[in-house]
């Protein structure tokens, strides 16, 4: 028997015959990429941001959750705009579809330029109160297509985003994500990291995130109209807010139209 091979063949028996696992030194690593400031750089994003804040409507929506047996809000206000581009299944879209307005578009253009990539939802959430987050979670569902590449953009206060490895939950990372940062989750990171967005102990200033997503089909825009916008509401009675600036606080969209009248 040659030497070479002697010796790997003690090894094994020096370990009563099961090879020993080396925990790999190297953590894995999502795949992310993090623009702080990006928006700072692009003059028509900034100039849209004063219409972000103004014109969105929010949803605070609470669906009945089965297996919970109780209903469920999003600890957050929430709206979501645009849907899906297939025009055979456009039938089976179950909620009225709000397209992506105006204001939107020059920051949608921007956003696909800088990643390369093209959007057909925007997901809006906006955190106003301390207790206002998104629990650990991934966009993996099949309606985003394998590996879908989301990009996220962050206005007004600053908020902890963290990925934290499925594999793993030790293996965390955090972003402190300010105004303007834009970040951009793609290849496996929906398939093999959860994230989240916690709650903070003091109030700061109030937070916009926009996510750029392409759905497929109409499961996405179905469920993305259910969970961010009408919920178990019917959409057509479904309470709509205004974020009012000086306020900082929101207020039911049609009557903040009222005092405007008045
Ligand atoms: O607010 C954020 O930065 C993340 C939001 C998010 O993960 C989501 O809407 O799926
Ligand atoms: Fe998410």
């Amino acid at each position: 028997m040659k030497r070479k091979q002697q010796d790997i063949l003690s090894f094994f028996k020096s370990t009563n015959g099961t090879a020993q696992i080396i925990k790999k030194q190297k953590k894995n690593e999502p795949e992310v990429q993090y623009k702080p400031k990006w928006m700072q750089s692009v003059k028509v994003v900034n100039d849209s941001i004063p219409l972000i804040f103004d014109k969105i409507h929010w949803h605070r929506v609470s669906y009945y959750k089965p297996s919970f047996e109780k209903s469920l809000s999003n600890p957050r206000f929430t709206t979501v705009y645009g849907c899906d581009e297939d025009l055979k299944s456009e039938t089976k879209r179950k909620y009225p579809i709000e397209p992506i307005p105006d204001f939107l578009l020059p920051v949608l253009k921007e956003v696909e330029k800088v990643t390369n990539q093209h959007y057909n939802m925007i997901m809006c959430n906006l955190y106003l109160e301390p207790g206002h987050s998104i629990t650990w979670h991934s966009d993996d569902e099949n309606f985003l297509g394998p590996n879908p590449c989301i990009a996220s953009l962050t206005l007004g206060g600053t908020r902890d985003f963290f990925l934290r490895e499925k594999a793993d939950h030790q293996n965390k990372i955090k972003w402190e994500l300010a105004h303007g940062d834009l970040i951009v989750m793609k290849g496996a990171t929906q398939h093999d990291w959860e994230h989240a967005v916690p709650k903070r102990t003091q109030a700061n200033e109030p937070r916009i995130n926009l996510t750029f997503r392409k759905v497929i089909d109409y499961r996405g825009t179905n469920n993305y109209y259910k969970y961010t916008k009408f919920g178990d509401d019917d959409p057509s009675t479904s309470v709509r807010y205004l974020y009012n600036r000086k306020r900082r606080a929101v207020v039911i969209a049609d009557e903040q139209q009222e005092t405007k009248k008045e």
